[in-house]
């Protein structure tokens, strides 16, 4: 029977470059809607893996599975319509202005029925990451600072409703905070849209905010999937705690509820934002149900309110308070 939650299935799959195991006998399913993070040192297998998912790497062994069908017999330039990709250099066309960047794909699979449902497209996307369209549209990508530009090549991503979208560290050239603001727009998109978003990342703190689930790789192996609770809490073996360890576990249950407050606020995007602050134990449990009721809430982190984080009940709490 057809099992509709399965976007991706990796059954047995190795890459082997002259020689070289880059990805060791993969066994990974990736759900149809969720944000699933590939995380792991530099050389493990990350981006392999993700090339392997628009074919722009083919297994040397193993079967891929793409909507339960062989990802060998699509055709592929069709697939790849389908296929949102961000890699971390920008790759914008250069000559096209920043509306005709957005628009290309869709209007290349004659999406638009007139010219002003194109404009419609490119307006409602560019004002969602509150860029003015009268100012930016016509824009070159040269006239964008590099955060802009990654700002576009997300929205191109997303523009033709693909079923899933692929990042390679994407944010990686960034700095600090234009990465913060990506990393956010990311989760709004993901939110809204439902997006499957396949995001390959070294970086555990990025992984931590962002993944729905996190697959942990070394060495061409994949160590351990889980939730970020999962991979806090019950680290497989030495390496994943190490590399948990290795990013700092306090900037981990900051980055946490980074997430949770990001979700919380984008639950409510156009509404209410007001901020409140919650410092003990008691009072977290009101930020949540505030969250819960999409207000944004900054939580300063203490000895109790770590103790309370450490459960993952704050993940059910927001869970069952936001469906
Ligand atoms: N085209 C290629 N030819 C030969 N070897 C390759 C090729 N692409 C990747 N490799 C090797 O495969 C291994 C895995 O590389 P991959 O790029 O998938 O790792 P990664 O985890 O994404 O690393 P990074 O974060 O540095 O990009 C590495 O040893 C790499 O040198």
């Amino acid at each position: 029977m057809e099992n509709n939650k399965t976007l991706v299935e990796f059954q047995h799959v190795s890459k082997e470059f002259a020689g070289n195991t880059a990805v060791n006998n993969l066994n990974l399913t990736i759900q149809n809607g969720e944000l699933f993070v590939l995380v792991g040192p530099s050389g493990s297998g990350k981006t392999t893996t993700l090339k392997m998912i628009n074919s722009l790497e083919k297994p040397t062994g193993g079967t891929i599975l793409f909507d339960n069908k062989e990802l060998a017999s699509y055709n592929i330039l069709k697939l790849r319509w389908k296929i949102g990709y961000v890699l971390q250099q920008i790759a914008l066309f250069p000559n096209m202005s920043v509306a005709q960047n957005i628009a290309l794909i869709p209007e290349l699979q004659h999406q638009f029925k007139s010219k002003s449902d194109r404009i419609n497209l490119v307006n409602n996307l560019l004002t969602s990451v509150d860029l003015d369209p009268k100012t930016y549209a016509n824009r070159m990508p040269s006239e964008l600072s590099g955060g802009e530009q990654q700002r576009i090549g997300i929205l191109r991503a997303f523009a033709c409703e693909p079923q899933v979208v692929l990042m390679d560290e994407a944010f990686s050239a960034l700095d600090p905070i234009s990465r913060t603001q990506l990393q956010n727009l990311v989760l709004k998109m993901h939110t809204e849209t439902k997006t499957t978003i396949v995001f390959v990342t070294h970086d555990m703190n990025e992984a931590m905010k962002l993944g729905d689930r996190i697959g942990v790789m070394d060495n061409g192996i994949l160590q351990q999937v889980g939730s970020p609770t999962d991979i806090a809490q019950n680290p497989a073996n030495e390496l994943v705690s190490e590399l948990f360890a290795n990013s700092g576990s306090k900037d981990v249950y900051e980055t946490y509820l980074g997430r949770i407050g990001t979700l919380g606020y984008y639950v409510q995007h156009a509404g209410n934002k007001e901020t409140v602050k919650y410092n003990e134990n008691d009072t977290l449990r009101n930020g949540l149900t505030e969250l819960a009721k999409g207000h944004e809430i900054e939580i300063v982190l203490n000895d109790k309110t770590m103790g309370y984080l450490n459960q993952s009940s704050i993940i059910k709490f927001l869970n069952d308070h936001q469906s």
